[in-house]
């Protein structure tokens, strides 16, 4: 082929690629350069050729110039540039060696990302997003609807649907597991905001070395292992929506000073930037700590306290709320029974072990049991004998042969027996006043254990 029609062949191949291709020699002085992607650059060819790319380096046409570190490494090279038009461009180079196996020319390709960054962003964006409504439908598979008898919770109910679309801040206090984060998220759905994001943030789970980037979000390349787009913060996705605090007692004093900061200002910063940006979102928090008492001994700013603490709400313990028990342990059964198509039922004497114990863990501790017991139970009926130990008070106890009656005079073997077994029953039935509880722990049938302590319980 006839050098001419070689080089239009690859004028034609390099005008035709989607890669912003540049030829410089060995001194770096641009031979080539691919006119239609001026825009990328932000400057024409004829603007180019004959220039070093360190004059366009240096002039900041884009930065930094991946032929002067071919050139000085004298290898292939990749790297991310930004460019005088403020895009991000992904570009490779090689060098082409002459036979002193000194750099004869470098090529270098560059595509455009900031079309890609965009879409990323989009993306992260809509995953975000999908997050949100994953939580709501999670909610709504759960049937999250919030289930109780008791006054107390009435009342709660009440002031929830009162203050819900008044953007005030609210206080979630209750001990673990009794259904602060469950009311938030009605709180979110009852407000004004329902369609606006909901940001959950657990504060005991977001280590004190980022919770600024995590909180304010940071602008690209501010530290290593940074996304090279930088990254919205948590306050910043809020915007218009709820950002809710969940654990905020867990917060270092040197946190919540951060905290406080953007509370009162209303405005921050993104880590690695100048810039003021502002949110605006309904602030709702939520502990199982004792804020006032931790005020008092100094482990929380009591500025921060009155900030965070414009309605209080205080969910009781289901402990003191037995009313609840029965009627969230039912609630439970069928959806569990739904979720596993089974058919199970809670035996009236099951009810009654679960309205005795004491439940640390609260409404998640039972809805957790139920679930247990609809999978492990092979029955239809959960029986007491079924439950879990802990739901006892009392450890098993087994007679104690040296507190036996004595045997009386004349008194046959039988008879003696019988009134070892009605003792044996009857103190059994004292620990578990369940005939099904005591057949299990004697290894009878229930019919029998029932049967044994009509007999004595009458006598
Ligand atoms: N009244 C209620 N009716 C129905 N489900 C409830 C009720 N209260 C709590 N729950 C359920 O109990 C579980 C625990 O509730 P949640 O996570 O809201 O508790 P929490 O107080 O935020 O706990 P923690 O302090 O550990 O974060 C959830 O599955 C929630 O849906």
């Amino acid at each position: 082929m006839e050098n001419s029609s070689l080089h239009s062949l690859i004028e034609t191949i390099v005008l035709t690629s989607n890669n912003n291709i540049t030829i410089t020699n060995g001194a770096g002085e641009i031979l080539y350069f691919n006119p239609k992607h001026w825009t990328v650059y932000g400057v024409k060819q004829e603007d180019c050729l004959g220039k070093t790319v360190y004059e366009l380096e240096a002039k900041g046409v884009f930065n930094p110039s991946i032929t002067a570190l071919v050139i000085k490494k004298k290898q292939q090279v990749e790297l991310m540039q930004q460019t005088l038009t403020g895009k991000t461009i992904m570009t490779t180079a090689y060098p082409i060696f002459d036979s002193n196996n000194q750099i004869q020319f470098v090529v270098s390709y560059a595509q455009d990302q900031t079309e890609i960054n965009k879409l990323h962003l989009q993306y992260k964006e809509l995953e975000r997003q999908i997050q949100n409504y994953q939580q709501v439908v999670k909610a709504l598979r759960q049937q999250e609807t919030a289930q109780y008898r008791n006054k107390k919770m009435e009342e709660i109910k009440r002031t929830i649907h009162r203050v819900a679309n008044t953007n005030a801040t609210i206080l979630l206090l209750g001990e673990s597991g009794v259904g602060k984060s469950m009311w938030a998220r009605k709180i979110h759905q009852l407000s004004n905001e329902r369609n606006e994001p909901l940001i959950e943030v657990n504060c005991s789970t977001i280590p004190e070395s980022l919770f600024e980037t995590e909180l304010f979000g940071y602008e690209p390349g501010s530290f290593t292992g940074a996304h090279k787009q930088g990254k919205k913060g948590l306050i910043e996705q809020a915007h218009h929506g709820t950002l809710f605090l969940d654990e905020i007692g867990e917060l270092s004093l040197s946190l919540q000073v951060k905290l406080l900061k953007v509370l009162v200002e209303k405005k921050f910063k993104r880590v690695g930037s100048n810039t003021d940006r502002t949110s605006h979102f309904r602030l709702i928090t939520a502990t199982n700590r004792p804020l006032e008492e931790m005020v008092n001994k100094g482990e929380f700013r009591l500025d921060l306290y009155y900030r965070i603490n414009v309605i209080p709400i205080e969910i009781p313990p289901l402990k003191k709320r037995k009313e609840d028990i029965v009627f969230l342990a039912s609630h439970y059964l069928s959806i569990m029974n739904n979720k596993y198509h089974m058919e199970k039922e809670l035996h009236t004497e099951t009810y009654e072990y679960l309205t005795e114990y004491h439940w640390p863990g609260n409404v998640r501790e039972l809805e957790n049991l139920i679930e247990r017991l609809v999978l492990t139970v092979d029955s239809i009926i959960i029986y007491p004998s079924h439950l879990p130990q802990a739901l006892f008070k009392n450890k098993q106890m087994e007679p104690d042969i040296i507190d036996l009656p004595l045997p009386k005079n004349n008194e046959s073997l039988k008879a003696r027996l019988e009134r070892i077994e009605k003792h044996i029953l009857l103190h059994t039935y004292k620990q578990y006043p369940s005939s099904y509880k005591v057949a299990d722990l004697l290894g009878i049938s229930q019919a029998s254990a029932a049967r044994k302590l009509k007999k004595y319980r009458a006598e």
